[in-house]
């Protein structure tokens, strides 16, 4: 972060002082994550336990996975959606719910922490039936029970944002007429 200092007595000399903004910075990019809640007619969402082997494994997450390059959010959305699930969704379709971001967990291989951020969405139609392609288990839930369940750290902001993102979106409170 760059700081501007005016000194007055010159008038117009402008010194510039480096400061750092953190200690230890994160080195690599930020790591992007597209991800997305299935919302089917009951208003029930799709939760899904990622692999025991896995980062986070036998947590709880919403389907997704990262952002390659070239890719759009969107796009990489329904490509794991098609991958892990076996369905297709239109990127066009997808309603963005919220954000979260924070840090990596080191893998049990080794490498070192970068930042993470999530995009969750929202998507009530796709083409097919969601089946476990990949992960220990799915199930279907009240966006309320969710926080309830198992998750990496980064679900429990997501899922809060799912419940107001559903209130205000499925259950749109009634409109008082006089
Ligand atoms: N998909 C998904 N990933 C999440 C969520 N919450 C969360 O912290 N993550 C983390 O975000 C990262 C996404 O990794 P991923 O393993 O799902 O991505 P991917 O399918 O592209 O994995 P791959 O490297 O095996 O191809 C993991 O570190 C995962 O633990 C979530 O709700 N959904």
């Amino acid at each position: 972060m760059w700081q501007v200092t005016v000194n007055s007595k010159l008038n117009a000399m402008v010194e510039l002082t480096e400061y750092p903004t953190h200690p230890d910075p994160p080195v690599a990019p930020a790591l992007l994550v597209a991800a997305v809640a299935l919302i089917d007619g009951q208003g029930h969402v799709l939760m899904h336990q990622r692999p025991h082997s896995s980062v986070h494994g036998g947590l709880w997450e919403f389907p997704g996975g990262k952002v390659e390059a070239g890719e759009t959010p969107e796009a990489a959305a329904a490509r794991e959606m098609a991958e892990e699930l076996g369905i297709a969704i239109d990127p066009a379709a997808l309603c963005p719910v919220g954000f979260a971001s924070g840090m990596t967990v080191p893998s049990s291989t080794g490498g070192s922490s970068r930042s993470l951020v999530i995009l969750l969405y929202a998507a009530r139609q796709w083409t097919g039936e969601p089946q476990l392609h990949e992960g220990e288990a799915m199930a279907w839930l009240d966006p309320h029970r969710v926080p309830a369940l198992a998750m990496p750290e980064l679900d429990y902001p997501l899922a809060a944002a799912l419940i107001a993102w559903v209130e205000k979106n499925l259950f749109p409170p009634s409109v008082e007429r006089r």
